[in-house]
């Protein structure tokens, strides 16, 4: 008897391009989400976008109210539940990079109301996805909420964003080679449920991004456009996926710890592109695709090397055999990998 049955939440109004900003409220009035927003942002998004979000609401009629996070923690979903809940908010809107949207997805989430994604930077792929990324201790959670119901991602703020976080959005769009053979192989050794059509268009995204790895440069609107819409069609991979595996495999695993070890010393992009260049070496030997890897990393201006990165060696070795702790998610990694292995790879790829 047949008895599979799946769920895919998708986000309904996704507003890619120029000055597409000015349509936040229209997007949001077509969906007949009613009543009060609560903007969630950062400084420097607020700077960037969140002050011209809330003064269209205001504009309109609208009575928005305003909660800043910083951080990706329980703590800071805690506190946007809290915010929600003194300004009788009706949805949220989430104004930043990742961490504020991962947290305003969750915050959404927990209140059983919508939110609206309005991405600053190209620099993470939870634009989209019904995925949010928050560390716990020694672990690291994926966990499951309802995306978006609307995205708005003006390309004009995103190609004025520094340059670094578009590499890093390009990069954990590169990773998506190494994760989608991860899952293949947990698949293969562990009966994992794998998606097809989450891993295929995974896989053919981080191709068209390399495809079109040319013509990203830096300051050109037109490759925020391509990075952006890159990040949405690997967002809904996941969305397909119903697990951020189609995304996220040992090179997240390893970049999650470098979080722990060096807080904030790079980028969540870059680390996992760094990463995925060691994890294809793991995968397919010193005669496999990591090179292509590594110079589409370089292609497009990401780090390839933990130098580039600003951490040191002992700190890649600590996280390379220790990343399989991060959380039971099977890849190539294993059971771990021992000190003297970490090494060879890491220095046969060049990134130590
Ligand atoms: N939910 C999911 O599926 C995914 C979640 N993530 C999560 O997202 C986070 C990484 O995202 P990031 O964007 O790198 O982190 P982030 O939100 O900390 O942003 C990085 C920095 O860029 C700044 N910034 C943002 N927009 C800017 C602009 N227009 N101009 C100048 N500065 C700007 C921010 O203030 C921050 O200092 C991690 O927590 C990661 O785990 C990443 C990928 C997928
Ligand atoms: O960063 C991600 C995809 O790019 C997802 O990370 P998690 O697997 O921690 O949810
Ligand atoms: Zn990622």
């Amino acid at each position: 008897m047949f008895e599979k049955s799946t769920w895919i939440r998708l986000p309904r109004n996704v507003l890619v391009g120029h000055e597409v900003l000015e349509k936040t409220v229209d997007a949001v009035e077509e969906l007949h989400l009613t009543g009060r927003p609560l903007i969630v942002t950062g400084e420097i998004p607020r700077e960037v976008a969140g002050n011209a979000v809330r003064k269209q609401f205001e504009d309109r009629g609208h009575d928005p109210a305003e909660v800043l996070v910083e951080e990706a923690s329980f703590a800071a979903v805690q506190r946007v539940i809290d915010a929600a809940e003194a300004a009788d908010a009706d949805y949220l809107i989430g104004v930043g990079g990742g961490k504020p949207i991962d947290i305003t997805k969750m915050a959404a989430d927990e209140r059983g109301v919508g939110f609206v994604s309005v991405p600053t930077a190209a620099s993470h792929d939870g634009i989209v996805s019904g995925r949010a990324s928050v560390p716990e201790g020694t672990t690291r959670h994926s966990v499951a909420a309802n995306p978006p119901v609307a995205v708005i991602a003006d390309t004009g703020i995103i190609a004025d964003a520094p340059w670094r976080l578009t590499t890093a959005g390009c990069a954990d769009i590169i990773s998506n080679y190494t994760a989608v053979k991860d899952w293949e192989l947990a698949r293969r050794l562990q009966d994992v449920t794998y998606s097809e059509y989450g891993g295929a268009l995974s896989r053919m995204t981080a191709e068209l991004l390399v495809d079109h790895a040319g013509s990203i440069k830096q300051g050109l609107e037109e490759s925020a456009w391509i990075v952006v819409k890159a990040l949405v069609s690997s967002g809904v991979a996941m969305s397909i996926a119903g697990t951020s595996r189609p995304a996220s495999g040992a090179e997240h695993l390893f970049s999650h710890q470098l979080d722990r070890l060096a807080p904030d010393a790079a980028l969540h992009g870059h680390q996992v592109g760094v990463g995925s260049i060691m994890v294809e070496y793991l995968h397919s030997g010193e005669h496999g695709e990591w090179r292509d890897i590594r110079d589409a990393l370089a292609a497009i201006g990401a780090p390839t090397t933990a130098a580039e990165l600003g951490i040191d060696e002992a700190t890649v070795l600590e996280a390379l055999t220790t990343a399989h702790e991060i959380r039971d998610r099977y890849t190539i990694l294993g059971n771990g990998m021992s000190e003297p292995a970490a090494r060879e790879a890491a220095e046969f790829t060049g990134v130590i």
